[in-house]
Parts: C-alpha cells; structure tokens; sequence
C-alpha cells in the first residue's frame, strides 16, 4: 500500500510526539511512525524504576503541554509518561507501522521528521573475552532495578548519569557494587544544576562553571583518593562542547566514600569464567555487568539519503542551534544534546518552518521522496 502525506515523523518519543503536537496546532497533516508497540517506549519500558527528571519541571514541559500544578519540581518517570498519554489521548494521532503484518505500509511524504534519538540504540564496547563471560551482561537500557541480585558481586560500567544512579540503586537493593570509573567526571547535584540553568539566562557559562565546581568541591571535597577527579573544562562549557552531561549524584559518591561501592578503573579483558582484569591489573569475579557505556544513533541503520543532514556517527552536521535543519524537506528533532528541553525548541521551530514552507509554497512540485533503507 502507498499513502500520500504531507509530514512523517519516524519516531515516537518526546521528540516526535512533541513534533507532531505543534504540526497538529498548525492544522498540518502528520504521521508518526514507532518501531516499537507504544509510544515513548524508552520511558514506558527501558529506563529504571528509580528515575526523576534531572532538570527542574520548567526545563522539561513540552510544547503545549505544561505540567499539572502540584507536579514535584524533579518530575518522576512515571508522571511524565501520563502526561505524555494524556496529551495523546484524543489530541495527537499516532500510527505504528506494523512490521509483524504481512503488508508493508510506504508514505511518500514532503518532508521528514527524524525523531529516533541520541540514544537509538545502547552501546555496549568490545571487550576482549566479553562472549565468553559465563556471568550475566546487559545494557543499561535493560536494567529496571536490582531486585534479582541480592547478594551477587555486579560491575556497573560507566560514570555517566545512568551509571552512577543504577550503582546506587544495586547497592540498596543489596548487590556487592562495583563502578567502572575510567575518566575525569564532574559530580553535581541537581539543586546545583538548577540554580545553574537559571543564571546561565544572564551569565557567563565560565562564570557559572567556577561556581558549580566552587559548590561541588565544598559538597564533596577531594575525591581523587576514591578514584574520581574533576576534568580541567567546566561541566557546562563540556556540555555544550561535547554534549556530555555532568554526573548529578544522586548518593552514589556517599556510598563510595563509605567503600558499600567499590572503585575500579577501565575494564582489561575478561578471563575464563567471571573473572574480570583491569587496566591496574586486580582482578575480581562478576556475577553481572551492566553496560552504563551511552548510547549510538540508529538513524544510519534506516536512512539511505542520510547525507542531506547526518553524519557518520548518525547525529546531525550542523551544530546546536542550526542542527534542526537539513536540505531537501528533511528535519530531526531531539538530536541537541539538550534533553528535553532541546526536543521543545527542535519542535516549534520544525513546525514552523514547515508551516512557512507550505504556506510560501516553497516546495517544488516534482518534490523527490527521500529514501528509507528497505530491510
Ligand atoms: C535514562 C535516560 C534518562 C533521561 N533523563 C532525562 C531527563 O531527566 N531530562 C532530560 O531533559 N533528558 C533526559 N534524557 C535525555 C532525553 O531527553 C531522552 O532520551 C528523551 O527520551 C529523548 O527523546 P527522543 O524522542 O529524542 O528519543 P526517544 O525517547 O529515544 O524516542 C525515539 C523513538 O524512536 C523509535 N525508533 C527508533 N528507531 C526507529 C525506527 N527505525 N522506526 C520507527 N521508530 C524508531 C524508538 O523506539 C523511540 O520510541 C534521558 C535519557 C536517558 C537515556
Ligand atoms: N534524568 C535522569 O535521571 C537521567 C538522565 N540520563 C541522561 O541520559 C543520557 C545518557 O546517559 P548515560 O546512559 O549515563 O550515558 P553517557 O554517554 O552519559 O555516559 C556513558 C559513560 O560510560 C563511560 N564509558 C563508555 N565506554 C566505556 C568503556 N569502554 N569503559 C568504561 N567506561 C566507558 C563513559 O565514560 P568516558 O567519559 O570515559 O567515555 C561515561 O561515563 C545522558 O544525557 C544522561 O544525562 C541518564 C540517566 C538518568
Ligand atoms: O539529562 C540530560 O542529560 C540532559 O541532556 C538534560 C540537560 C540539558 N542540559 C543539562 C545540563 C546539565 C545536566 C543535564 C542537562
């Protein structure tokens, strides 16, 4: 079957839900497309149980669809995701193509909206004798809490914010914890953050930087003897360099303090059985790993004409804020680096621009489609 319309969206997250929310606004004709069989599946299905929204609400609310009055200033997941279904019951129109049914479904359609995400696909490094680990590994995309491994020796990889928080929560359910460390990494807390978007409206973000790490040192002190150091960069000048976020603690740096979560630097390779090396050369058993290691792009695995916005690595080649936009009728949204606040501004200017588009009657009539890859 062929469909003609005029916006498809490949994506059902914030990004695309928030995309097709403002096209809606403007009475033009959308259809999003979700791989999976609901939407916002990363919030419904493969973030932890634990999560809260690391920015302060009025940093997430999406396009037309402010928070209820009493929400918690640091929403929990599960508050966004009703928020997210409340907006789509009724309002938004969202198709799921169907892979599973015998007939595939094509829309041809003036412009795309690439809304798959930074965090398309979990990334898991190859590690030397990692398909030979006789323990459990997953993603941290899997990891919901750690009610199964009471009592089990677990290696988290990675220091970012998922890392740290699922650290954490395996320690309080229990887990003999261990943290794979490799790098310098900022610690904040949240509060610090929040204070910190709100001056970054009127200050430098050098100057919000020596304040943020002024604050985080008073808090944590020297924590290099634990294995940690702060990188040279201030953590908001790195973020908007390299999109990193700075780690928010959420009490992962007490319990490292207190030796309830052990230490280790980059894994080495993987021995027989469970046995781990690392680069200082200790060794110790692992019943499991999760791999808190980020995430790739999967937007090269299903766009052929990706050239028309996107490089190699899947994330677009224009920078921040010029990245919204490619050549030939081609848009992507949440693709900042910015969270969600990123996803709204990608969101308004998208259905702007296409409103323009459509309303100048910019778009040639021979319009060519752009090209999925087929699989
Ligand atoms: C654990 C975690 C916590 C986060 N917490 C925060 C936070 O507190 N605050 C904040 O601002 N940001 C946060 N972020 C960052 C970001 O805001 C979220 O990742 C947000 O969900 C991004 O929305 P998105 O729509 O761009 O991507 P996603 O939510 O990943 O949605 C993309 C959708 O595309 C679908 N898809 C992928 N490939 C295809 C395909 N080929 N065809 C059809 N559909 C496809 C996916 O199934 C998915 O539903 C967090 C990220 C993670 C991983
Ligand atoms: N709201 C919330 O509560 C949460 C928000 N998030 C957000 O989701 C996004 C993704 O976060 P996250 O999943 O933590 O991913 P990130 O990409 O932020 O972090 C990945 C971590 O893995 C480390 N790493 C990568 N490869 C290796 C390796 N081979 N060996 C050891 N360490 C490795 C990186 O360290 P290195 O510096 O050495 O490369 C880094 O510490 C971020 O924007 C984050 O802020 C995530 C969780 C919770
Ligand atoms: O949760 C994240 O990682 C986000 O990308 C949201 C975000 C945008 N700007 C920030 C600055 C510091 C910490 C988080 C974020």
């Amino acid at each position: 079957m062929m469909e003609e319309v005029v916006v498809v969206i490949v994506g059902g997250g914030p990004a695309g839900l928030a995309t097709a929310a403002c096209l809606n606004r403007l009475f033009i004709p959308n259809i999003v497309l979700e791989r999976d069989d609901c939407h916002a599946p990363l919030w419904r299905k493969r973030t932890y149980d634990r999560l809260n929204l690391h920015l302060g609400k009025e940093f997430c609310a999406l396009p037309h669809m402010p928070f209820p009055d009493g929400t918690p200033t640091f929403v929990p997941r599960v508050c966004f995701m009703q928020s997210a279904s409340l907006e789509n019951d009724g309002r938004w129109r969202i198709l799921v193509k169907d892979t599973t049914c015998d007939g595939s479904e094509v829309y041809v359609a003036t412009f795309l909206v690439v809304a798959t995400g930074e965090n398309g696909e979990g990334f898991i490094p190859k590690i030397i004798g990692l398909d030979n680990f006789q323990g459990e590994y997953m993603h941290s995309n899997r990891y919901l809490n750690g009610r199964e491994w009471y009592g089990k020796n677990v290696l988290v990889v990675g220091c970012g914010n998922s890392g740290m928080e699922i650290a954490y929560d395996l320690s309080n359910w229990g887990a003999n914890t261990s943290i794979v460390i490799r790098n310098e990494v900022h610690v904040v807390t949240r509060e610090m953050v929040l204070v910190a978007m709100h001056l970054l409206k009127f200050l430098q973000v050098e100057l919000v930087d020596e304040l943020v790490v002024f604050l985080s040192r008073m808090k944590y002190g020297n924590l290099s003897k634990y294995g940690l150091s702060r990188p040279k960069e201030g953590p908001f000048s790195l973020k908007v360099k390299t999109g990193r976020s700075p780690t928010i603690d959420v009490g992962c740096i007490d319990k490292i303090k207190k030796g309830e979560i052990k230490v280790f630097p980059a894994v080495y390779s993987i021995k027989e059985d469970k046995m781990i090396q690392f680069e200082d050369g200790r060794e110790e058993c692992f019943d499991v790993i999760i791999f808190a290691t980020g995430y790739k792009s999967n937007v090269l695995n299903w766009l052929k004409d990706y050239k028309h916005m996107f490089n190699e690595d899947g994330m677009p080649k224009k920078s921040n804020p010029n990245h919204w936009k490619g050549e030939n009728g081609i848009y992507c949204a949440g693709f900042s680096s910015q969270g969600l606040m990123g996803i709204s501004y990608d969101a308004k200017h998208i259905s702007d621009d296409i409103s323009l588009a459509l309303s100048s009657k910019e778009i040639p009539s021979t319009f060519a489609p752009l090209n999925l890859v087929d699989d």
